[in-house]
């Protein structure tokens, strides 16, 4: 059997607003192997992105657990808002999580150069997240996630800003990972284009998953 690289176990998360608790994502579990995509639907609001988000570690579920890699750099996020530092160019972006990881400058420069060719930007990286269209700023956030060649990758609708040409082959970039790469990788869209080449769907409805 491969590798599980993302697991949850019973993991709910809770808001708690003037108007009453929010109960954002209830009694979620799953599993994703290496080389394995996913992708998780639902209406807006359902939850998939306070799910997203307690996956890949940028918010803590009210209670369950979340295992996943624990090495920095191991994990990828695609925030549906991007995340871009606005004064910092498309490279830079790409570069940061690089430094965190004290990977070198020589390979930095490369690896920046190879991230962003892979979305298309090869050209764009000395441009400012202002200075670029919305499309190409996801791609940006993109590259930002794979630069330091997670083994767990979570995207929040990585192409809900993109034209259908640009999904397909952003779509061929996960799905090469995944297969050749053996990256685990779990999804949030509506896009049927990633829907069709998903190895697994999972329906998000008012806070609860269900396989389909
Ligand atoms: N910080 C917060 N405080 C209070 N309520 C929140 C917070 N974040 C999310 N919610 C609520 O939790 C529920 C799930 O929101 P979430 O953003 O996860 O949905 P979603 O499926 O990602 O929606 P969309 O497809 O529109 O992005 C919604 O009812 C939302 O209003």
């Amino acid at each position: 059997m491969t590798e599980v690289l993302l697991r949850a176990h019973d993991v709910s998360r809770e808001f708690r607003t003037p108007a009453g608790v929010v109960h954002a994502v209830v009694g979620v579990s799953l599993e994703v192997r290496a080389g394995e995509l996913v992708v998780v639907r639902g209406r807006s609001g359902a939850g998939k992105t306070t799910l997203l988000g307690m996956l890949a570690g940028a918010d803590v579920p009210t209670s369950g657990a979340v295992e996943r890699p624990t090495e920095p750099g191991e994990t990828g996020y695609v925030m549906q808002t991007f995340g871009l530092v606005d004064v910092l160019s498309a490279a830079e972006n790409v570069e940061l999580p690089l430094r965190v990881v004290r990977t070198p400058s020589a390979e930095r420069d490369e690896r920046v150069r190879d991230a962003l060719a892979t979305v298309g930007l090869a050209r764009h990286g000395h441009q400012r997240p202002a200075e670029l269209s919305g499309g190409q700023r996801q791609r940006v956030a993109i590259a930002r996630a794979l630069v330091t060649r997670p083994r767990l990758l979570v995207a929040d609708e990585p192409t809900g800003q993109l034209d259908s040409v640009t999904a397909g082959a952003v779509m061929d970039v996960l799905r090469e990972l995944t297969r050749s790469g053996g990256v685990a990788a779990i999804v949030a869209t509506h896009d049927p284009i990633l829907v069709e080449r998903a190895d697994r769907v999972l329906d998000l409805h008012d806070g609860h998953l269900a396989e389909v």
